[in-house]
Formats: C-alpha cells, sequence, structure tokens
C-alpha cells in the first residue's frame, strides 16, 4: 500500500500539490486523470524521488521514502519500473541494451541470462526480432512497447506509466492499454498510469483519481467517476464518453 499524506510542492509562487492526501492499493491499476498542469507528472516524480515535497509523506508498505539511506533507497528504486512519455530510450543503444540496461545495474545476471530476458520481454510486449535495432528505426508505437519492454525488465513491484498511450493512433493506444492489463495480470504489478485518454482509463482501470489544481477532486471506480454528480468531472468526461462536443 503506498500512502500519501497532506504532500505540498510549490515552484516559487506555483502552489502545484496542495496537501494531497491518496491511498493506492497493490496489486491493481490506478489512472490518474486531470488537466494539464494539475500536478499528474509532478506526483508521479515524488513517487520514486525524483522531486522532493515541500511537506508531506509518502511511505510504501509503512515505510517513509524521505527517511530511506542510500541503500534502501538503492532497493527501492529496484522495485520501479517506469515507462515516460515519448519513451525515453537511449537513442544510441540498441533496442537489447537498452532492455538490458536495468539488469546490468540492478542485477548480477550472466550476459547469456540477460539476452534470453530481453528476448522474454520483448515477447510479453507482442515484439519480434528488433534487438539489433535503434530506437530511431522503429515506429512511436514500437518504442513505446521497448519503453514497456525495460520498464519489466526486473520484474518490478510497481510500475509508472507517464501518459502511455499520448500520440498514439486508435489501434496501438488500444494495444498499449491491453499491454498494461496483460502485465498487470501476469507479473501482478501495482500499476500508476497517468492518462489523457478517458475512455481507455475507464476500460482498465480499478480506481481512477482525478486531479484538479494540485488536489484530489475525485477517486473511485470507473462506475462511480462515471455516475459522479460534480460538474467539473462532467465536463472532463464529456467529449471521451458522451462524444460531446
Ligand atoms: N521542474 C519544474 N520546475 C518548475 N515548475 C514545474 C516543474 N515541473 C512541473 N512544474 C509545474 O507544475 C505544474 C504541474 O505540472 P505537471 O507536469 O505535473 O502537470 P500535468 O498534470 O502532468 O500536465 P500534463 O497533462 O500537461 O502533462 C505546471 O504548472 C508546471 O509548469
Amino acid at each position: 500500500m503506498i500512502r500519501i499524506r497532506d504532500l505540498h510542492k510549490s515552484f516559487g509562487k506555483n502552489h502545484v500539490l496542495r496537501g494531497l492526501n491518496l491511498d493506492i492499493e497493490k496489486g491493481r491499476i490506478t489512472v490518474i486523470i486531470g488537466g494539464s498542469g494539475s500536478g499528474k507528472s509532478v506526483l508521479l516524480k515524488h513517487l520514486i524521488k525524483l522531486m522532493e515535497p515541500d511537506s508531506g509523506t509518502i511511505e510504501f508498505d509503512g515505510q517513509v521514502l524521505g527517511r530511506m539511506n542510500s541503500r534502501e533507497l538503492l532497493n527501492f528504486r529496484r522495485q520501479f519500473g517506469m515507462l515516460f512519455q515519448e519513451s525515453a530510450l537511449f537513442d544510441s543503444m540498441t533496442v537489447e541494451e537498452n532492455i538490458a540496461f536495468p539488469m546490468r545495474e540492478h542485477t548480477r545476471w550472466s550476459k547469456a541470462e540477460i539476452r534470453a530476458r530481453v528476448r522474454e520481454k520483448l515477447d510479453m510486449v507482442g515484439l519480434g526480432e528488433v534487438e539489433d535495432r535503434l530506437p530511431s528505426e522503429l515506429s512511436g508505437g514500437m518504442r513505446k512497447r521497448v519503453g514497456l519492454a525495460r520498464a519489466i525488465a526486473i520484474d518490478p513491484q510497481y510500475i509508472l506509466y507517464d501518459e502511455p498511450t499520448t500520440g498514439l493512433d486508435p489501434i496501438m493506444t488500444r494495444s498499449i492499454n491491453r499491454l498494461i492489463l496483460d502485465t498487470n495480470a501476469k507479473l501482478g504489478t501495482t500499476s500508476i498510469v497517468i492518462s489523457h485518454d478517458i475512455k481507455g482509463a475507464l476500460k482498465m482501470a480499478d480506481r481512477i483519481i482525478m486531479l484538479h489544481y494540485g488536489d484530489i477532486l475525485a477517486a473511485g471506480t470507473p462506475q462511480e467517476i462515471l455516475e459522479s454528480d460534480n460538474e467539473t468531472i462532467q465536463s472532463f468526461i464529456a467529449y471521451d464518453v458522451k462524444g460531446e462536443l
């Protein structure tokens, strides 16, 4: 269980996270939605300590993130896979080297073992013989899949997805959403997804969190979000769900 309590973060006068409280259950898919600039990415960065809060706490299974020593922090980071926006692959490395990267950083697996595991992860994300290609030689959808293969390289407990389907066509969007669901089911991971894809969120989420000006406007099952009588939520989902222009 991840427990976030009274989290505040400002950049100068821009008070981005405003006393955010949130519990995220293990093994589930939590999708975070909300308008541009509402603080979704900032929240995600706090979870892996890429950003420090001004005040408030984040606990993973009772362990407070800010109080970990460097060894605990290294172990902690090992439990995370992250699929960044734009996939964030290393351009000068091949697909195989990209996926092998976390394995080399965090494990003592042999070269042969790493090679076999890279193949296994590529199979999981439905990619064929692309090990020797460079990211620039792949389509955007393929790069996302390689990014996902890298995110699950060392079977993390948590996977964070930052807008995994932004910029993809509807078919690729569906297929990446399917992959997120399958990965969650196969690896039993806790998945936290930031998304602008409301339809996808309603289909795959166990729980949807809506952020609004750095606080939580609503949290609930897809059904609860759909049935909410809050005007801001309704106008946020109107275009995608009701097809309103
Ligand atoms: N490193 C930073 N320095 C200064 N301001 C920042 C920094 N990172 C984020 N912000 C500000 O924090 C606010 C929230 O940004 P964030 O990226 O979390 O939004 P978001 O909800 O993910 O938006 P989007 O859906 O457009 O990606 C914005 O006003 C942004 O300008």
